[in-house]
């Protein structure tokens, strides 16, 4: 199971590649996540948002924990795998823990419960009772994407919480780290990718980034450089990122990563499973004219 001090480096989200007819594509998985499997990530993240979470089936779940497992074998690598079990309804969302714990999973991430709005107190109540499963928790902050905020309170009560191990920020801005790092806390790990290099000066850990599928490498130059204090060298290696990052969030992440993958020859298709759909031409266009000035280092 991974403890606080397990969260330093860098974690990926995987995408879950389909077939045309809307079937996982275990051909393409197998590829791709072969290749993620060479560098030196900390961990694997499986039905998160870039997983495409909302129409992946807790059944499918288990098929690409299991695909994971046989080829991390395969690969002769070993690297933490951690679930996205989070939903809006607390007894599923325990239940979900539950079976990943079963899976083998070594934490869960656990968004903060969308579309029905809880209270703060309610949220509180929600990480409480999900804690006591026995899972090592991260708490995963997205309020664009879930509707509600955390206060700074609540964030502390919910990082006390017995069990719960870290917290993956995507709020898209400093407040939440600044006010959380002021006076130590448990891990808190990017989940913002254009924040990645501010958030590692106010003292995150590491991230959880989609859109280190591509360039990885670089991620953890820049990760290794800070660590070592040549922050001039991780700025400007962060900031051959940032237009690539500017594109992968263009339009709703997975879509331009999934395009950029297929691009690359990593998965057979750029298929999403519908309300989700491709990326427009135009960004299509600008990401060929990235990729001419920074060729991807898959
Ligand atoms: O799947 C994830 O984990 C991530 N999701 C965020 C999002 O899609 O909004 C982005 C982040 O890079 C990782």
């Amino acid at each position: 199971m991974l403890m606080e001090q397990d969260l330093r480096g860098l974690f990926l989200p995987v995408v879950t590649p389909f077939l045309p007819n809307d079937e996982l594509d275990s051909e393409s998985y197998r590829n791709y996540l072969s290749k993620l499997l060479t560098y030196d990530i900390q961990g694997l993240v499986i039905n998160g948002t870039t997983g495409e979470s909302p129409t992946v089936s807790w059944e499918e779940v288990e098929r690409l924990v299991q695909w994971t497992k046989e080829i991390m074998l395969e690969n002769n690598r070993n690297v933490p795998l951690i679930i996205g079990t989070g939903t809006n309804d607390t007894a599923s969302t325990i239940k979900r823990t539950e079976w990943a714990g079963q899976l083998g999973a070594e934490a869960v991430l656990v968004v903060i419960p969308y579309y029905n709005k809880p209270s703060q107190e309610g949220i509180i109540e929600h990480f409480r009772r999900v804690s006591q499963v026995g899972v090592p928790i991260i708490v995963y902050e997205i309020p664009s994407r879930t509707g509600v905020r955390l206060t700074t309170k609540t964030a502390r009560t919910i990082m006390d919480l017995n069990g719960v191990i870290g917290l993956k920020d995507s709020t898209g801005g400093m407040e939440l780290i600044s006010e959380l790092t002021r006076y130590g806390t448990k891990p808190v790990l990017c989940g913002d990718d254009p924040y990645f290099y501010a958030m590692l000066s106010q003292g995150e850990t590491g991230g959880i980034l989609a859109s280190a599928n591509v360039n990885t490498q670089l991620y953890i130059d820049v990760i290794n450089l800070h660590r070592q204090g040549d922050i001039r060298a991780a700025k400007d290696t962060f900031n051959l990122l940032v237009p690539f990052i500017q594109l992968l969030f263009r339009e709703s992440n997975p879509s331009p990563l999934k395009w950029l993958l297929a691009r690359q020859g990593l998965i057979k298709s750029d298929k999403l499973r519908l309300p989700m759909s491709p990326i427009t031409l135009e960004l299509q266009a600008d990401l060929e004219m990235a990729l001419q000035r920074l060729p991807l280092n898959l």
